[in-house]
C-alpha cells in the first residue's frame, strides 16, 4: 500500500516535471523567440490547418476540475469506505466460525451499499459533466490573423489569445505582448520578456515574470498571450490532486462524518457488552460472537454514504432543470443553508439591457457632445466591453448622434473611427473607476492632435476635472467637428459653486434611477508606442454626462419576497452611485419606500449607522476601518452597501460569514470574484465575466433571482431528507440496541437468529434507499438549517427506546403467554419469528412516523418511492416465515395466527406512543427534525 503511493507521488511528481520543464523553456527566451518553440505558431496566431492538426493531436482543452470523475475512481471510493472494511471484517470472523450463511448476507450488504451508491453517483457525476458543458467559456483569438471567439474546448498549444481584464487562461501561456498583465488574488505584473535569459536563470512555476498559468485570469490590463499546454498537460491539470484536498469541507459534511465517526464508537462499545453478556449467560461463545457481530453491524448505518450522495446528486439533477448549474454537488448543501443572499444591481436585480437615455451637460442641459467623447472612449477602449461601453456605441451605430442634439448643433458631424487612432488607454477598474483613451486626431494642427478622453463614475472624475466646458461661451458649442476642435477653447475654470451644481445634477438624475457616467477631456501628447496611466488622468476638462436607463427585472421584488420568505435577506452590493443603489433598494422592497436622506451618504459621507440607517457608502466604510466594533456593525445592518470597492465587497460578506450565517453572492463581473470567491455559495451568471464564473459554485444560465430561491429549496430538501435518514437510523440502533441488551440479560436464547437480525438490516437498509427521494413537509423548508449535532444527539436518545418498549412487549408475549421460557424449547425459533416481524414492521412504520411532525398518512404522506418500498418490504418481513426455502435458510418458525392480532395493537399502541412523544419533543425543544 505505502510502496504504491509512492509510486503514485513519483509517477505524479514525474509528470509536474515535464510540465514545468516545457513552461521554463518558453520563460527564458524572449517573446519573439517563443513562436520559433511551437511549431506552425506566429504572433498573428495559427492556421486553421495548424490548428485542427494540433487539436488532433492534443484533444479537447477541458479543464481538470470540469472532467466527470473516472468509473474507477467513483468505485474506489465506494469501496474503500470505513464501513466496508467494518462490515467485511465482520464477515470474515463469521465465515471463521463456520458460518456461511451470515458470510453472504453480509457480503450482500456491502455489495448493495457499495453498488447503489456508485450506480447513483456514475450516473449522477456523468449528468454533471454534462450540465457542465452547457456553461460557455468564450475565449477571443488570434486564427491567420483574424480575431475570433472560440469556445475554451477548442483552444490548442500556439493558439495567440487576445484578452483583456476578467478573462480567465484558457491554458497555461506565455505573455507576448507588451500590454501588462495581472494574475489572480494576489495580483501579479506580467510582462513579455524581451532579452534571453541569462545561464543561471531559474524557472520558478510560481513566481515568473511572463508565464500565466490555466485557471488564473486577467485582474486588469490586455494583451495577447501564447499558449503553451491545454488540458490535462496543464499545470493546474498536475496539481488537482492537491486542489480537491485543500477544499474544506461544509458544516454538513464535517457532521455527517461525525455521526458516522459516533456511531462507529458507539458499536465498538456495545458489540463487546453484547457479547459478553450474551456469552455469560448462554454459556455459547461462539454463538455470542457472531450474534455480537450481527448487532455490530446492526449499528453500522452502511447506508449513510449513499443516502448523502444520491441526495446531492438527486438535488443538483432538480435544479438543472431550472438552469441552474452546480459545479460542486456539495454547493446544494450550502445553498440551504444560506441566509443572506448579497446581489450585484446590474443584470441580475435589473434587466440586462442598459440604454443610453441622456447626454447632458454637468448643468442639466441636453447636447450631444459628452455622448459623442463617450463613444470615442467606448469604441476604441479594448477592455472588457462592459454594459455602458455596449449601450453607447450600439446607440451610435444605430441613431447616430441626432438622439441627443440642440437645434443650434444640427451641423455636427457624425464621429468616424477611421479618423482617429487609438495610442494608448487605462483600463476600467472597479476602483478607480474611470477609463481613458488616448487618442490622436489626423485632422487636428500638429500640436492639437492628442487628446485624452475619460469617462467613469461621477465623484472619481469631478475629482480629476480642473476645468469645466462652458457651454455658454460665443462661439459654437458643443464644437461640431471633434477632429479638428480647439481643446483650450470654451473652457474654465471649475469652482466649488460648479461642483455643488454638477452633483446636485447628479443626485437629481440618480434618483430618478438614471445611471450615470461622467465624461472628461484634456489635450495630451500623441505619439505612436506612447502609453499613458493613471497618473495622467488629471486637470480634466468636465464635459457632462451620460445616463443610462437600466430598469427593475419585472419578476425582482416577487422574487426578493419569495427569498425573505424564505427567511432570506437580499442586500445589495454595488459600484454605483448611492441615489441609484437606495432607488433600485426601494423598488425592490429592500429599504423601506421612505427616503433615507440621502445628503450625508452622497456628498458629506460622514461615518454614521444608526437603527433607521440600512445603507452606507464604499468610503464611509473605509472611513469605519479603524473601528472595528463599527465597522461590524455596520455590515451587520446595512441592507445596501453603494460605491464599494471589489475588495469591500469581499469584507461584507467575509464580515457577514463571520457573524456565523451561511452567505451567497451573486454577480456578474471582474468587480464580483473576490466576493464571488470568499462566499459559501459563489453565484454567477452564463454571461458573466469568465473570472466571475471560474470563482462560482454555481452558475445560472438564465439570470433571475427566482431560481436561486429554488435552488435554495432544494438545497434545504437535501438538507432535510438527509437529516431525516440520520435521525432515523441512529435512533432506531440505538432502540435495537437497547432492546437486545434487554433480551441479552433476560432471555436464555437469542430473540432473534444473527442471520435474521441480518436479512432484516438488509430489508431495512432497502426501504430507506428511497429516502432521498420524499417529500418534505412544507413547514421545514421557510427557514434556512444548520447543522446541529445535539438535535441528533437528543432525538436518538429521546425517541430510541420508543420502539424497545414494544420489544420488550414481544418478548413477554413470548415468556408468558407462549411459554417460551427455555432455551432448548423447539419453540424458540417461533420466539426469534415474532420478534422479527414485530421488529421489521415497527422499524418500517417508524420511517413514515419519524419524517414528519404531523400525523402520519393523514395530514403528511410520504412519497411514492417511500410508500412503494416501505409496503414492498413490510410485505416481503411478513411472507418471509411462509416461503419455503428461505424460511428454513433463516431458521423461521410459524408464528400462530393469534399473534397477528397482538401485532397489530402493538403497531397501533405505537404509533400512540411515538405521537405522544413527538408531542412532548416538540414542545420541550421546539423542533423536530
Ligand atoms: N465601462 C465604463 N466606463 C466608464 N465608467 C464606468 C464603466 N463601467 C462602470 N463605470 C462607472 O463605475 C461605476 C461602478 O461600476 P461597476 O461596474 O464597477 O460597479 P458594479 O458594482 O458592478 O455595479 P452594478 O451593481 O451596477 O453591477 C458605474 O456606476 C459607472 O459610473
Ligand atoms: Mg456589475
Amino acid at each position: 500500500m505505502v510502496a504504491t503511493k509512492r509510486n503514485e507521488e513519483s509517477i505524479s511528481d514525474k509528470r509536474e516535471s515535464v510540465i514545468r520543464d516545457k513552461l521554463a523553456r518558453f520563460a527564458r527566451v524572449p517573446a519573439e523567440a517563443s513562436f520559433d518553440l511551437e511549431p506552425c505558431s506566429s504572433p498573428l496566431g495559427l492556421t486553421e490547418e495548424a490548428a485542427q492538426s494540433a487539436f488532433k493531436k492534443h484533444g479537447s482543452n477541458i479543464f481538470v476540475t470540469e472532467r466527470a470523475p473516472k468509473a474507477i475512481a467513483l468505485l474506489y471510493a465506494a469501496v474503500a469506505h470505513p464501513f466496508n472494511f467494518i462490515l467485511t471484517a465482520l464477515a470474515i470472523v463469521s465465515i471463521a466460525t463456520g458460518d456461511k450463511a451470515t458470510f453472504v448476507v453480509m457480503m450482500v450488504m456491502v455489495l448493495a451499499s457499495t453498488g447503489l451508491r456508485f450506480w447513483q453517483e456514475s450516473k449522477s457525476f456523468s449528468q454533471a459533466a454534462k450540465l457542465l458543458n452547457s456553461v460557455t467559456h468564450r475565449v477571443r483569438l488570434l486564427r491567420a490573423n483574424k480575431e475570433i471567439e472560440l469556445d475554451r474546448k477548442e483552444i490548442v498549444p500556439g493558439d495567440v489569445l487576445v484578452l483583456t481584464s476578467g478573462d480567465v487562461f484558457p491554458g497555461d501561456s506565455l505573455t507576448v505582448t507588451q500590454a501588462s498583465l495581472t494574475g489572480e488574488l494576489m495580483p501579479v505584473e506580467k510582462k513579455p520578456r524581451l532579452v534571453l535569459a541569462s545561464p543561471e536563470f531559474q524557472f520558478d512555476i510560481l513566481d515568473n515574470d511572463n508565464i500565466c498559468l490555466a485557471g488564473t485570469s486577467v485582474a486588469t490590463g490586455s494583451g495577447h498571450a501564447m499558449v503553451i499546454s491545454t488540458g490535462s498537460k496543464t499545470y493546474m491539470a498536475s496539481i488537482a490532486k492537491d486542489l480537491a484536498k485543500s477544499r474544506p469541507l461544509n458544516a454538513m459534511q464535517l457532521g455527517v462524518r461525525k455521526v458516522s465517526y459516533i456511531l462507529l464508537t458507539f458499536m465498538l462499545v456495545m458489540a463487546p457488552i453484547v457479547f459478553i453478556i450474551q456469552g455469560a449467560i448462554s454459556k455459547d461463545w461462539k454463538g455470542a460472537i457472531v450474534f455480537s457481530i450481527a448487532v455490530a453491524v446492526g449499528i453500522t448505518p452502511e447506508m449513510l454514504p449513499m443516502i448523502v450522495s444520491s441526495n446531492l446528486a438527486l438535488s443538483a439533477v432538480r435544479v438543472a432543470r431550472k438552469k441552474v448549474i452546480v459545479k460542486r454537488f456539495d454547493a446544494i448543501q450550502n445553498l440551504g443553508a444560506v441566509s443572506v443572499l448579497c446581489s450585484d444591481k446590474t443584470g441580475t436585480l435589473t434587466v440586462d439591457h442598459v440604454r443610453v437615455s441622456a447626454s447632458i451637460t454637468g448643468f442639466g442641459d441636453q447636447s450631444n457632445f459628452p455622448l459623442r467623447l463617450a463613444y470615442l472612449n467606448s469604441a476604441l477602449q479594448t477592455g472588457t466591453r462592459s454594459l455602458i461601453d455596449c449601450a453607447i456605441v450600439d446607440l451610435v451605430q444605430e441613431e447616430g448622434f441626432s438622439k441627443f442634439s440642440t437645434e443650434d448643433s444640427s451641423g455636427e458631424d457624425d464621429v468616424t473611427l477611421e479618423e482617429w487612432d487609438k495610442v494608448a488607454e487605462v483600463p476600467f477598474d472597479s476602483t478607480r473607476r474611470l477609463l481613458s483613451v488616448l487618442v490622436s486626431r489626423s485632422r487636428a494642427a500638429p500640436d492639437e492632435k492628442g487628446l485624452l478622453i475619460t469617462k467613469g463614475a461621477v465623484e472619481e472624475v469631478l475629482d480629476h476635472c480642473t476645468r469645466v466646458y462652458d457651454y455658454s461661451s460665443s462661439s459654437s458649442s458643443p464644437p461640431a467637428k471633434l477632429v479638428e476642435f480647439n481643446t483650450q477653447a470654451n473652457t474654465k475654470l471649475l469652482t466649488s459653486d460648479d461642483q455643488r451644481q454638477i452633483l446636485e445634477t447628479a443626485t437629481r438624475l440618480n434618483e430618478d434611477g438614471l445611471r450615470l457616467v461622467a465624461v472628461a477631456y484634456k489635450s495630451a501628447v500623441a505619439m505612436s508606442y506612447m502609453t499613458v496611466t493613471r497618473d495622467d488622468e488629471t486637470d480634466l476638462v468636465f464635459v457632462g454626462f451620460l445616463g443610462f436607463l437600466d430598469p427593475l427585472k419585472p419578476d425582482a421584488a416577487d422574487a426578493i419576497d419569495r427569498l425573505s420568505k424564505l427567511g432570506v435577506q437580499v442586500r445589495i452590493l454595488t459600484g454605483d452611485s448611492p441615489a441609484v443603489a437606495a432607488k433600485v433598494a426601494r423598488d425592490l422592497g429592500i429599504l423601506p419606500s421612505t427616503s433615507i436622506s440621502l445628503e450625508h451618504l452622497a456628498i458629506q459621507m460622514e461615518p454614521q449607522v444608526d437603527e433607521t440607517n440600512l445603507m452606507i457608502t464604499g468610503s464611509q466604510l473605509a472611513a469605519l476601518s479603524d473601528n472595528q466594533a463599527a465597522f461590524n456593525d455596520a455590515i451587520e445592518k446595512c441592507l445596501v452597501f453603494a460605491k464599494v470597492s471589489p475588495r469591500q465587497k469581499l469584507q461584507v460578506v467575509k464580515g457577514l460569514r463571520k457573524s456565523g450565517r451561511a452567505v451567497a453572492f451573486l454577480g456578474d463581473g471582474v468587480n464580483d470574484a473576490l466576493a464571488i470567491h470568499e462566499a459559501d455559495v459563489g453565484i454567477s451568471v452564463d454571461s458573466g465575466t469568465a473570472i466571475a464564473k471560474e470563482a462560482a459554485d454555481v452558475i445560472l444560465l438564465e439570470k433571475n433571482l427566482e431560481v436561486i430561491a429554488h435552488g435554495i429549496l432544494q438545497g434545504r430538501i437535501t438538507f432535510m431528507n438527509t437529516i431525516k435518514y440520520i435521525k432515523m437510523a441512529t435512533s432506531s440502533n440505538f432502540g435495537n440496541v437497547f432492546s437486545v441488551l434487554v433480551a441479552s440479560a433476560w432471555l436464555p436464547y437469542q430473540p432473534m437468529r444473527p442471520l435474521q437480525l441480518l436479512f432484516q438490516n438488509l430489508l431495512y437498509d432497502f426501504s430507506q434507499a428511497s429516502i432521498p427521494w420524499d417529500n418534505v413537509d412544507p413547514e421545514y423548508l421557510v427557514a434556512p438549517k444548520a447543522w446541529n449535532a445535539w438535535s441528533i444527539a437528543r432525538f436518538m436518545i429521546f425517541m430510541g427506546p420508543t420502539s424497545s418498549v414494544f420489544d420488550i412487549c414481544t418478548f413477554i408475549l413470548n415468556w408468558f403467554r407462549y411459554g417460551i421460557q427455555d432455551g432448548n424449547s423447539p419453540d424458540v425459533s417461533r420466539a426469534q419469528t415474532n420478534w422479527f416481524i414485530e421488529s421489521a414492521m415497527t422499524q418500517l412504520f417508524i420511517i413514515h412516523f419519524l419524517r414528519t411532525d404531523k400525523i402520519p398518512f393523514f395530514q403528511s404522506r410520504a412519497s411514492f418511492p417511500v410508500v412503494a418500498t416501505t409496503t414492498f418490504v413490510g410485505g416481503i418481513a411478513m411472507a418471509v416465515p411462509y416461503v419455503p426455502v428461505l424460511n428454513h435458510a433463516l431458521g423461521m418458525g410459524t408464528p400462530v395466527r393469534e399473534f397477528y392480532g397482538f401485532l397489530a395493537a402493538i403497531v397501533v399502541a405505537y404509533a400512540l406512543l411515538v405521537h405522544i412523544a413527538k408531542t412532548i419533543y416538540r414542545r420541550t425543544f421546539k423542533e423536530w427534525l
